[in-house]
């Protein structure tokens, strides 16, 4: 069986444990290793950048230094001219490896007294100061060796060997800063922090240099996978030629409070362009109006404090959307945590259960939707503790509140209570921040779930296709410019995407 070894994902202590192992698995030394992690980063520059170009290597103490010394040989070796800015190395292969380069005559200064002229002087920049072994905040000189790197106007590229010095490679925090890399050629494995959290503002073009023992690693279950197509086109088909409506669902969509319409109203669209039989809407009664007349196929009913006909009728509910947080938010919140179903959280339905939380009935399933913000009030934590490690806010979301749980942000994380690994979306577009984005995405669950029979979607997959769906409707809207694009737009492009196995050519 092939498997995408992009799509496994892993700690930086999973791959410390499991590289040596594969490494004996596969009869390959550490220090061949290193070689093999040189050469691919060798691979990578040829690829870009032909010889004799300039290449300035900057290496650190370990062995993420000693890749770097290894590859000032080969590249020599290949052509280019190499110069060399490194600290003292500590670790054995790292020791050996710049003894080498020194017997080829190489040269090399003090990375402390790296000059903003040994950086413009060069045509290629390589990061090697610092890779998964980082275990501290950066002091000098690396921080001042970033700072240079990432200096606005450096006109060449810079290539982060594994991971860009500073980023840590579990949570994608900088600490506190980190080399903005045009490229990350990474060893062995995908880790963590190169998928989530600030990750996309440094690593650029992600490649993965597998060192011919990647298969055999892989045997270790990983802690992401990332979502891929496939999950939608096998759950999504060719719908059956005699559906009709009552086959896929009716959701109920709370909120829309005073002056919030429009929210409530986005859900809606979105629930009906991802193919929910029916769709209704129980907002304010100053909401009613608008809505009905922005989109006649919504049923849009004002509501007080009492839902029950409409929660007897409905199949899935979506609460939060434009929902506010007056006492008639409140109501309706406790309302519906008390219906045994399906119910989607967002916005403030997330934001009133952490005030006054209230337990899950048994026979519910529970599915949460929070933005870090939010993440933050249901943990009692501040956003930044959220931001601090994406994976660890989603995994307690997940125990404290036996809900299925995607936290939002670039490099989205999906999970269920039951499992222990979670997905990652490497998909989406800076277009989707705006307000109203995270309205789509709750009626793009509530569609969903409005569709799991029909469909025989598992429950721990919705969120995860319901992300995928949202980010790569993200990066289709923003093909007409990421800025600008408007939560409305993503809707004509979730239609498209949620008939994947459908030519949308007129036949004769
Ligand atoms: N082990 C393997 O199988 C392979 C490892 N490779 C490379 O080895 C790297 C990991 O090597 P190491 O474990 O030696 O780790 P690193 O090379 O990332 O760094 C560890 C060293 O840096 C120091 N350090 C950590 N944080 C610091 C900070 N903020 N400021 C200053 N010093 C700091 C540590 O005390 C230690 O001396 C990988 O990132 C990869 O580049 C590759 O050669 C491929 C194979
Ligand atoms: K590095």
């Amino acid at each position: 069986m092939s498997v995408d070894l992009t799509t496994m994902i892993y700690t930086a202590e999973q791959v410390r444990d499991g590289e040596q192992d594969a490494a004996a698995r596969c009869d390959v030394s550490m220090a061949q290793l290193m070689q093999r992690a040189a050469q691919a980063c060798l691979e990578v520059i040829q690829h870009k950048q032909a010889a004799p170009a300039n290449l300035l290597i900057l290496c650190g103490p370990g062995n993420n230094g000693g890749d770097g010394w290894v590859l000032a040989r080969l590249a020599q070796q290949a052509g280019f001219r190499v110069q060399v800015a490194a600290t003292e190395p500590r670790s054995e292969l790292a020791k050996l490896a710049a003894q080498a380069w020194r017997d080829q005559g190489g040269v090399v200064t003090d990375l402390t007294a790296l000059t903003t002229a040994q950086i413009d002087n060069a045509d290629v920049i390589i990061d090697a100061m610092l890779g998964n072994g980082l275990d501290r905040d950066l002091s000098t000189p690396f921080t001042e060796a970033v700072n240079l790197i990432n200096r606005h106007n450096f006109a060449g590229w810079v290539l982060s060997i594994d991971v860009p010095t500073g980023l840590n490679s579990d949570t994608g925090i900088a600490m506190p800063t980190a080399v903005k890399a045009t490229c990350t050629v990474t060893m062995i494995a995908l880790k963590t922090g190169l998928v989530t959290g600030a990750a996309a503002t440094y690593c650029g073009e992600l490649v993965l240099a597998d060192l011919g023992v990647s298969r055999a690693f892989f045997k270790t279950p990983p802690t992401l996978r990332a979502i891929q197509s496939s999950l939608v086109s096998e759950h999504l088909r060719r719908r059956n030629k005699a559906a009709h409506k009552g086959d896929f669902g009716h959701v109920l969509i709370v909120g829309g409070g005073p002056g919030m319409s429009g929210a409530a109203l986005l859900a809606g669209q979105a629930a009906l362009r991802c193919g929910a039989g029916k769709v209704s809407i129980a907002c304010h009664k100053e909401s009613q109006l608008a809505i009905a007349a922005a989109q006649p196929e919504l049923m849009v009913h004002a509501v007080d404090n009492d839902l029950s006909a409409l929660l007897e009728r409905a199949t899935v509910v979506v609460i939060g959307p434009g929902l506010g947080q007056s006492p008639w938010a409140r109501a309706l919140v406790e309302r519906v945590a008390q219906w045994q179903g399906a119910v989607a959280w967002d916005a403030d339905a997330l934001n009133s259960l952490a005030a006054q939380p209230i337990a899950k009935p048994d026979a519910s399933v529970w599915l949460f939707t929070p933005h870090p913000g939010e993440a933050a009030r249901l943990l009692n934590l501040s956003a930044s503790d959220v931001n601090a490690n994406r994976l660890r806010a989603l995994t307690q979301i997940c125990q404290n509140f036996h809900a299925y749980t995607l936290l939002k942000g670039a490099g989205t994380l999906v999970k269920s209570p039951q499992q222990h690994d979670a997905w990652v979306c490497r998909r989406g577009s800076p277009a989707l921040a705006v307000g109203g984005s995270g309205d789509v995405l709750s009626g793009v669950v509530g569609a969903l779930l409005a569709q799991q029979t029909a469909e025989q979607i598992p429950t721990d997959q919705v969120l995860a296709i319901a992300a995928w769906l949202h980010a790569v409707a993200g990066e289709m809207a923003a093909q007409r410019g990421e800025r600008g694009t408007l939560p409305s737009d993503l809707l004509d492009e979730l239609r498209t995407l949620v008939n994947p196995h459908q030519d949308l050519k007129i036949g004769a």
